[in-house]
């Protein structure tokens, strides 16, 4: 048996921890880039951003109706109504053209400048129009206090403020903060470029008809949905067939051109797993090759020249686990991303996990909150193999080792995976 096929069996297994302290040394800053403001979604800042101005920068006004000196309305009640000469009519985007004195209004509409010398807005419904001596006048019978329906200069943010913090991903809200400062070029971490490659020769192209005994290789789009996810930037191979001498010209080609190279399938101890193989050859340097969890305790990674090499489990359900345990927090250190591991919470194990464990298993399951508790519900059909239930999945539940599993109502540790919750 030649050597590195011994190799394969006597594997270290570290646990989840351990292994991806030993990842993230590797995973090195990407390079900046400037993108248009709309192409900044979903992108990560690469810098911090100041604001240029206070916001709002001038008084506004919050209403349709008249600025005033709320000074004029004291003591102003239906028995003894307040008429106020409106002197000046200010549209959104224009300026007041009349300095106001007291006992007069401007007609002002919603976000238009207010008067420096007003100190309120009334709106429109609480007042009456009169003409007095051929003048229009507006009759108030309330008083006004003052302030009342002007946003002052700087309520959001103030100059110098820091807006965003780098390594924030930008998504809705960020994006509204960036355009109303102006700033339509943004800075931002380039996508790790991530080569993905799917190893078996069991495997199908998706656009082929079934054969017996093969499958289509879905891991590859599983997996390119989940480094666009993450932020990085997937480049899909052709699946490569159980060649150790290819496989390994194919990889060592794609570390050329990539930050990352993924692979799935051929990590184990078969015949076949030429991943195993050449992770355990002089070629590249092994991190680890097997981890005390379930699924993926396959799941192997190494580094060449600098780079990262994720040699996944091919089954699905490890494939898919993997990537969010080791793939995912690399991607997000490269961006800079402060917090890149997936969230975990806290639930209470709404059925019973009696399954026996050797190592911590990140079970999929749904997340549902009933009367304001967080429930976690495992999949009934968790196996590595088993692709299915992937798609219902909104968190990985960890079980620890344990002779016995684990009993519905215990509390557990959960990592919520990426997007919304299936149950609303
Ligand atoms: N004797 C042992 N056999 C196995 C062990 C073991 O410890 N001793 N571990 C098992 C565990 S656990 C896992 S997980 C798998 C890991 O196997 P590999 O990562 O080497 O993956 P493959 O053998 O290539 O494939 C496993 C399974 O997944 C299917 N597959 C592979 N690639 C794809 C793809 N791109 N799309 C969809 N499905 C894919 C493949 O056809 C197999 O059914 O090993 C166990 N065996
Ligand atoms: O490593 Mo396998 O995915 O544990 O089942």
């Amino acid at each position: 048996m030649r050597e590195v096929e011994q190799d394969k069996f006597r594997r270290k297994a570290l646990p989840v921890a351990e292994a991806q302290a030993k990842i993230m040394p590797y995973a090195k800053a990407t390079d900046t880039e400037m993108v248009s403001l709309p192409e900044a979604h979903g992108r990560i800042l690469a810098k911090p951003i100041d604001a240029p101005h206070p916001y709002p920068h001038f008084r506004r006004s919050g209403m349709d109706g008249f600025a005033i000196f709320s000074s004029d309305t004291t003591s102003c009640h239906a028995g003894q109504p307040v008429h106020l000469e409106v002197v000046d009519e200010i549209p959104a985007g224009s300026v007041p053209q009349v300095k106001l004195k007291p006992g007069q209004a401007a007609r002002i509409m919603t976000g238009a400048k207010v008067p420096d010398e007003a100190d309120a807005v009334v709106m429109f419904e609480m007042t009456e129009s009169v003409l007095q001596e051929g003048h229009l006048h507006i009759r108030l019978i309330r008083e006004i206090e003052p302030g009342k329906n002007i946003t002052p200069i700087g309520l959001e943010l103030s100059q110098g403020d820091v807006i965003l913090e780098a390594g924030r991903k930008l998504t809705a809200g960020e994006i509204s903060v960036l355009a109303t400062f102006g700033i339509h070029r943004v800075p931002v971490m380039k996508r790790p470029r991530i080569a993905v490659f799917s190893t078996g020769s069991e495997l199908l192209r998706i656009d082929e008809p079934l054969q017996d005994g093969r499958i289509r290789n879905s891991n590859t789009y599983l997996l390119y949905s989940q480094i666009t996810e993450a932020g990085g930037e997937p480049f899909l191979f052709e699946a490569i067939e159980d060649d150790l001498a290819k496989a390994k010209a194919q990889v060592e080609a794609a570390f050329e051109n990539y930050d990352v190279v993924v692979t799935t399938g051929g990590v184990s101890v078969g015949d076949y797993d030429i991943m195993a193989d050449l992770v355990s050859g002089d070629s590249v340097d092994m991190l680890f090759n097997k981890v005390t969890m379930r699924p993926g305790s396959v799941t192997t990674a190494a580094v060449k020249d600098g780079k990262l090499l994720f040699a996944l489990s091919g089954n699905p359900g490890a494939c898919f686990v993997g990537f969010e345990l080791f793939v995912r927090p690399a991607i997000g250190r490269m961006m800079g991303i402060a917090q890149p591991f997936l969230p975990e919470l806290t639930a209470e194990l709404a059925r019973s996990y009696r399954k026996i464990n050797n190592f911590t298993r990140f079970v999929r399951g749904r997340l549902e909150f009933r009367e304001g508790k967080l429930y976690a519900i495992p999949a009934e059909l968790d196996e590595s193999g088993v692709m299915i239930t992937i798609k219902d999945s909104d968190a990985l539940i960890v079980i620890p080792p344990s002779n016995t599993g684990v009993e519905a109502g215990e509390r557990v540790t959960v990592l919520k995976l990426p997007g919304g919750f299936h149950s609303f």
